[in-house]
């Protein structure tokens, strides 16, 4: 049997249950008899079945199960979450054999689910495209062995090496009237803005530093693809972010991080969480634990380059998106410096999308 192929299948449909599942990995599951798939399925929405579930019940002559061979992305569960364990449903469902991607490093369940199916007799294997499971699993991975979510920084830059034409905006500049009239200068093009957008819709928060939030009056969330908006998350050390920009409009759950102290009884708004951060040291580590308490899973940053650079010169990244537009700047705020190698580079019409990963 083709192992290596079922195990790509599994990961095909396991993409749907991205952005859904959470804070559930989104595992995929295929039901072999004969070479012939005969269920499938990906994680349901939180609280809802795993992926084994679902195969199990997509299978429409039951027989066949005893005979048949489950490969799944994950190892699967032994412990009672919100669900009862998908391992016990595979030996009362007596299939034969288990065919497994990675295994689970959540402490509850690494090994025992396997562990637990081979005592019932059943065929186990484990590690095939294990690489590309972890892959997969990455931000389950990140939050069960780091404590903190899956990190990708995102910005687009000039070829000149820029984010932003003119130099930083300072705070008198702005009054709070007028932030309302500010809005990005593009750099990427509309089919890389559009990707952004799908992006976020995979990915469970999105943050932002003060000086973007005044100078773009960003939206951050999905408008040009379909899914959940992320949880917005702001820098405002000092609370200088004016009360009518778009980011503290409420329309989605907020979290403005600001410093020890400077939170005083009138800034409080609906559905906005303020949580406060000492801004002088370790701030991207400080901001990784308040995300860890609000169950974040992962996390765009987006910028600016003062807020990048925080993450990077912390160490605290899994994965880079730089999209490189066509167009020079000659001055403006500098884009970040990332001293790795890229993996991959991919052309968006006249737009390059370089891709770095923190191994
Ligand atoms: N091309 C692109 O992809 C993007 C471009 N941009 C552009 O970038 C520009 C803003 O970049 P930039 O000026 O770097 O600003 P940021 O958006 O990174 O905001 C910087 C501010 O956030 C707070 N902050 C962030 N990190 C720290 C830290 N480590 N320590 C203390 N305070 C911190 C500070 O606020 P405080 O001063 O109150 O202490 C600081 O002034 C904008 O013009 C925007 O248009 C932004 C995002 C993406
Ligand atoms: N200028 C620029 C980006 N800027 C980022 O996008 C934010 C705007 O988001 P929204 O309000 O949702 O459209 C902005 O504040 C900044 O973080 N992104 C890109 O992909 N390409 C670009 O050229
Ligand atoms: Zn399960």
């Amino acid at each position: 049997m083709n192992h290596e192929f079922y195990i790509k299948r599994c990961l095909q449909i396991a993409k749907n249950g991205i952005g859904t599942s959470r804070p559930n990995p989104s595992v995929g599951a295929v039901i072999v008899h004969k070479n012939k798939i005969i269920g499938e399925g990906f994680t349901s929405v939180y609280g809802k079945n795993h992926a084994e579930v679902n195969a199990i019940n997509a299978v429409k002559n039951p027989k066949l199960l005893e005979k048949a061979t489950i490969y799944v992305t994950l190892e699967p569960c032994s412990h009672f979450g919100k669900t009862p364990p998908c391992a016990d449903l595979i030996v009362k469902k007596k299939l034969k054999n288990v065919v497994i991607g990675c295994l689970d490093s959540n402490s509850l369940v690494s090994g025992k689910g396997i562990l637990r199916l081979q005592k019932a007799g059943i065929n186990v294997i484990v590690g095939v495209l294990e690489e590309a499971c972890r892959e997969h699993h990455k931000r389950f991975f990140t939050v069960q062995e780091k404590k903190r979510p899956y990190l990708i920084l995102k910005w687009a830059e000039t070829k000149d090496g820029f984010v932003y034409p003119k130099p930083i905006i300072r705070p008198q500049e702005l009054v709070s009237e007028s932030i309302k009239n500010n809005a990005p200068i593009w750099i990427s093009n509309q089919y890389s803005q559009q990707l952004v957008h799908k992006l976020r819709s995979k990915e469970h928060a999105i943050l932002v530093g003060t000086n973007t939030v005044l100078a773009d009056n960003p939206q951050l969330n999905v408008r040009s693809w379909f899914g959940e908006n992320p949880v917005r998350v702001v820098l405002d050390r000092s609370l200088r972010i004016p009360k009518n920009a778009n980011i503290l409009d409420g329309s989605v759950k907020t979290i403005v991080i600001c410093n020890v102290g400077s939170l005083r009884r009138e800034d409080r708004r609906e559905n906005v969480c303020f949580e406060e951060i000492n801004f002088f040291k370790n701030i991207g580590k400080q901001i990784c634990d308040v995300l860890q308490k609000h169950n974040i899973q992962s996390l765009i940053v987006e910028g600016g380059t003062q807020t990048l650079q925080t993450f990077i010169d912390e160490n605290l990244w899994d994965e880079a998106m730089v999209f490189v537009g066509d167009c020079n700047f000659k001055k403006g705020v500098k884009a970040p410096s990332l001293k790795t190698n890229k993996v991959s580079e991919q052309n968006i019409k006249k737009d390059v999308l370089k891709i770095y990963k923190n191994d």
